[in-house]
């Protein structure tokens, strides 16, 4: 049965959702929360539940990419040159003029459907008889081509015809130079062997505008800005790459970068196509394949995200606005009036690729061109671009609603602003390790995913993340992790709990279960010790979850049962299950598996097995998509003394 469904849900994306969601920091998931607000709850010892609606995400994914794909290839078959033409301009030549617009609709038409002329809106009825003849030749062309025969004379007297009379066949619909031509001829040479040569250098023509421009600008201030001290490459640990928000779907993408670098376009849904060569030729200056990778991270730092602007203190850029080093030595962007435009300036808060969100610095246009130049190249302005364009775009709309849709837009860019802010606090510290002497943490941020956990320096991490730090190391000096439990076989006799035991709730002595609670828990006990699978069902929010973290509690204190407890659970209330378990069992480590494969893989590799690949955790907190996914990492690394779950109807 479980393998079954995995086929079915085997078409999904494994990846999706590294990004997203908010929970437990992984959000990416792609379970749905779609399937909560039930009305009744059941956890069970023992019960199975299957239903997920795992499919649905990918499929809805997927099913948009293509549509908008397949759109974008329509529209090139009508705009450019080449075979596709042949056949737009059979449908398309009369009475397109020039309009580009519906000269692209008729190309992605039919090339042969008659009404598709009428309906062309042709003005003269002369063209429309001549474009007809000259259709009914490439007409007849293409069928011949079709049935594998070509004549000869007769596509070369077209071919001749459509050299002299191009705008005949709907080839040229203006008089405009078309770019495409040019673009055909860079692919060219892109053909020839020295390719990436080619490339590079005709990109570095199409920069040297821009080159000049900057270099003026720079001859002025020649200022050196360091970048953002870079991250080490972690040796203790395979999967020592650099961490970043896409850190695992980073390599990916540089491998996939090669080949499908056209289909870039997808998610820049703003950019026209000029604006997409643009980008492209810049991703050509600035990405050497021949050089290492190593090389390429050293010279480059990338805008991952433009989060803020602002209007600040000339210069109050760089790194002496990290958040840590504000803290440290106070706000440069103090002590200046906003409406001196001397000494104002436009500045951004940027999000640099493979840094966690507390090395976002705040830049102006000057300040990341200085960098291009000179310490070492900022790729991604395009981001900064399109960042300004939307603000503007969102001036504009700002204007036309109404005071209600204004306020709604306000209250999305705060919530995204608070969601910014969340990944400045640490979730959690799960690995140490050294290079070149000096002493890295893995953590993991809050509401991202195990994916973008960074490694950062000890000095940063004992002054503002101490409290992490300290719990980070009293988890990896426990000795209370899984290991052999007579009580598992050999079940104890029930002793009823009478009251509530001192080791819940740690040191919050406010926490108190309720007698009812008591009750459940007891009974939970008593089933336990009787070999018995059992399902708690109540009202909702009468505790569930909390008596269920308290009889794991029971076992793990008083039968030093210490796991691996796996807690099965709805996307949805995964997080308050994080919550409860802090709040109420604070001395298990329990850990969320969830995210993306590779944030999957990195929970695998530091937080499951210590150095002695033992595993380390108490309890393991996931959902039923991943438990269906991942089936045989969770069925054969552990031996789960305990499962537990939550909406186990579904
Ligand atoms: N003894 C208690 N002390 C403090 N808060 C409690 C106590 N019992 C329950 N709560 C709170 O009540 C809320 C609901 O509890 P919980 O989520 O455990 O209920 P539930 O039965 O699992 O709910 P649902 O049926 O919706 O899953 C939570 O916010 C929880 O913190």
């Amino acid at each position: 049965m479980l393998e079954k469904r995995l086929d079915d849900s085997g078409s999904e994306s494994d990846d999706q959702g590294s990004g997203s969601g908010s929970g437990s920091g992984s959000g990416s998931d792609n379970d749905s929360d779609n399937n909560d607000n039930n009305t009744s709850k059941s956890k069970a010892g023992s019960g199975s539940d299957n239903e997920s609606g795992s499919g649905s995400e990918s499929g809805s994914g997927s099913g948009s990419g293509s549509g908008s794909d397949s759109s974008d290839n329509e529209k090139d078959d009508g705009n450019d040159s080449g075979s596709g033409q042949q056949q737009s301009g059979s449908g398309s030549g009369e009475g397109s003029g020039d309009d580009d617009g519906s000269g692209d609709e008729e190309g992605s038409g039919s090339d042969d459907d008659g009404t598709e002329h009428d309906k062309s809106g042709s003005s003269s009825r002369s063209s429309r008889k001549g474009a007809n003849s000259s259709k009914d030749s490439l007409k007849s062309e293409k069928q011949d081509s079709r049935s594998g025969y070509m004549r000869r004379s007769g596509l070369d007297e077209d071919l001749q015809m459509w050299e002299e009379n191009p705008d005949v066949y709907g080839i040229r619909r203006s008089g405009r130079e078309r770019k495409q031509t040019d673009r055909m001829q860079i692919e060219k040479d892109e053909a020839k062997p020295k390719k990436r040569g080619n490339r590079r250098r005709s990109s570095a023509n199409w920069h040297s505008s821009d080159l000049s421009e900057q270099s003026d600008s720079d001859d002025d201030t020649p200022k050196k800005k360091k970048p953002p001290a870079k991250k080490p490459p972690p040796k203790k640990k395979k999967n020592s790459k650099r961490g970043s928000s896409s850190e695992g779907s980073d390599s990916d993408n540089q491998q996939t970068r090669h080949s499908s670098r056209g289909n870039k376009v997808s998610y820049k849904e703003e950019e026209s196509d000029d604006e997409e060569e643009e980008e492209d030729d810049e991703d050509m200056v600035d990405v050497d394949w021949s050089q290492s990778q190593a090389q390429e991270d050293e010279n480059t730092q990338t805008i991952e995200k433009v989060i803020d602007k602002r209007i600040g203190k000339k210069g109050a850029v760089g790194m002496q606005t990290y958040i840590y080093d504000v803290k440290k030595n106070g706000d440069p962007n103090t002590d200046f009036d906003p409406n001196d435009r001397e000494q104002a300036e436009e500045q951004y808060l940027i999000k640099w690729k493979g840094w966690a969100h507390i090395h976002n610095t705040w830049e102006s246009n000057e300040s990341l061109l200085t960098q291009k130049f000179n310490a070492f190249q900022v790729k991604g302005m395009k981001k900064l671009e399109n960042f300004t364009r939307k603000e503007d775009d969102l001036d504009i709309v700002r204007r036309r609603c109404s005071p209600e849709e204004v306020e709604y837009m306000e209250i999305q860019q705060e919530l995204e602003k608070d969601l910014f802010t969340s990944h400045l606090k640490v979730e959690r510290i799960f690995a140490e390790a050294e290079d070149n002497g000096e002493t890295y943490f893995y953590v993991k941020w809050e509401n991202l995913p195990y994916a973008e956990a960074t490694w950062e320096l000890e000095n940063l991490v004992e002054e503002e993340f101490p409290d992490h730090l300290e719990d980070f190391r009293v988890r990896e000096r426990s000795t209370c992790t899984p290991k052999q439990c007579p009580a598992l076989k050999h079940r104890p006799k029930f002793v009823p709990m009478k009251c509530q035991p001192d080791y819940l709730g740690g040191d919050n002595d406010t926490l108190e279960l309720r007698d009812y609670q008591m009750d459940g828990v007891n009974w939970l006990i008593h089933s336990w010790c009787k070999h018995n699978s059992v399902i708690l069902a109540d009202e909702m929010g009468l505790g569930k979850t909390i008596q269920t973290i308290t009889f794991a509690s029971y076992l793990f204190h008083t039968h030093h049962m210490y796991g691996p407890y796996l807690l099965v659970l709805p996307l949805s209330t995964l997080n308050a299950w994080q919550r409860e378990f802090a709040k109420w069992a604070p001395d298990m480590n329990v850990i969320v598996y969830l995210g993306d494969r590779d944030s999957r893989k990195i929970i695998r590799d530091y937080e499951w097995t210590s150095s002695s690949k033992k595993i380390k955790f108490n309890a393991v907190l996931t959902t039923y998509e991943i438990l269906l996914r991942d089936q045989e990492e969770l069925r054969d690394t552990c031996s789960w003394s305990s499962i537990m779950i939550d909406e186990a109807h579904r």
